[in-house]
C-alpha cells in the first residue's frame, strides 16, 4: 500500500530557528525512503512568490495583508500541497495559517473571526467535510529579545522583521493561543537552547508519533 501523505508545518516568530531544522528533517524523512516536498508560506508557487514580494515589502492595511496571505495559501494548497499529499509525499511547510492568526490576528490586531472564516474557505477540501490542517505543527518558541539578537547578525529586516519587540510578544501569544485551541496538533519546542538540544526535541516530536524511527535505531 502506498504511504499516506503527511503535512507538517513549522512556526515561530522571525528568527526562532525554523529553517535551521527543516532541512535536517527533510534529510531524516528522505533517509526513510519518503519523498519530501519542502515549501514555504507566503510562497511556494510562482503566483504566491509574487504575492510574498508584495506583502514583505509594500505598505498595506491589515485586511489587504490578510487577504494576500490567504490568496497565496489557496494557490499553494491547490498547486503544491494537495497534489503532493495525494502522491503520498511528506510536505514540510515553513509557516502556514497559524502564522496568519499570530501575525495578522494577534500582531496587527485583525479580527480573528474573519480569519477563521477565511481559513474555512481557503482550506476547504472537495473530498472531506474537514478543512485541510497540518498533521503536526512544530512551534519554535523563543523569547523575542533572543530572536532579535539572532537576526541582527543574520540579514536586512523586511516589513515584519523590522517591527518592535512588543509586536513579536503579541505574535508569540497568538501562537500560544492557537496551541491552546488545538493542543493535539502542536509540538512546542523550547528554542532558547543550543542547536543540537533544539534538534533533539524536534526529532523526538516525530519519533513519539511514530513518523520517524528512534535515531540510530536501525541496523
Ligand atoms: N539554537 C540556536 N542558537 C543560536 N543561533 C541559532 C540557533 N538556531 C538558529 N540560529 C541562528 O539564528 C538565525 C535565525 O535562524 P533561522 O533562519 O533558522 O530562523 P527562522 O525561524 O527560519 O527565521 P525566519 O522565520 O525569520 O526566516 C540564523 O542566523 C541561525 O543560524
Ligand atoms: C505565512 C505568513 C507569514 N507571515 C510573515 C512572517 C514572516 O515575517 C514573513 C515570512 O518570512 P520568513 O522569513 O519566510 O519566515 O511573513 C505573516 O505575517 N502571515 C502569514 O500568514
Amino acid at each position: 500500500m502506498p504511504a499516506a501523505g503527511l503535512f507538517f508545518t513549522f512556526e515561530g516568530i522571525d528568527g526562532a530557528g525554523k529553517s535551521t531544522h527543516i532541512a535536517a528533517l527533510a534529510d531524516a524523512f528522505t533517509a526513510e525512503g519518503r519523498v519530501v516536498t519542502l515549501t514555504r508560506e507566503p510562497g511556494g508557487t510562482p503566483l504566491a512568490e509574487k504575492l510574498r514580494e508584495l506583502v514583505l515589502n509594500d505598505a498595506m492595511d491589515p485586511l489587504s495583508e490578510a487577504l494576500l496571505m490567504f490568496a497565496a495559501r489557496r494557490d499553494h494548497l491547490q498547486q503544491v500541497i494537495e497534489p503532493a499529499l495525494a502522491r503520498g509525499e511528506v510536505v514540510l511547510c515553513d509557516r502556514f495559517t497559524d502564522a496568519t492568526f499570530a501575525y495578522q490576528g494577534s500582531g496587527r490586531g485583525f479580527d480573528l473571526n474573519v480569519l477563521r472564516q477565511l481559513e474555512n474557505w481557503v482550506q476547504a477540501r472537495p473530498d472531506s467535510p474537514q478543512i485541510r490542517q497540518p498533521d503536526l505543527t512544530v512551534w519554535f518558541d523563543l523569547p523575542p529579545e533572543v530572536a532579535a539578537q539572532r537576526l541582527v547578525a543574520a540579514r536586512m529586516p523586511d516589513r515584519f522583521e523590522s517591527q518592535p519587540q512588543a509586536f513579536f510578544e503579541r505574535v508569540a501569544s497568538g501562537y500560544a493561543q492557537r496551541m491552546q485551541a488545538s493542543p493535539e496538533r502542536f509540538a512546542r519546542i523550547a528554542s532558547d537552547l543550543p542547536r543540537e538540544a533544539v534538534w533533539q526535541q524536534v526529532r523526538q516530536a516525530f519519533e513519539q508519533r511514530n513518523w520517524l524511527p528512534p535515531e540510530g535505531g536501525r541496523a
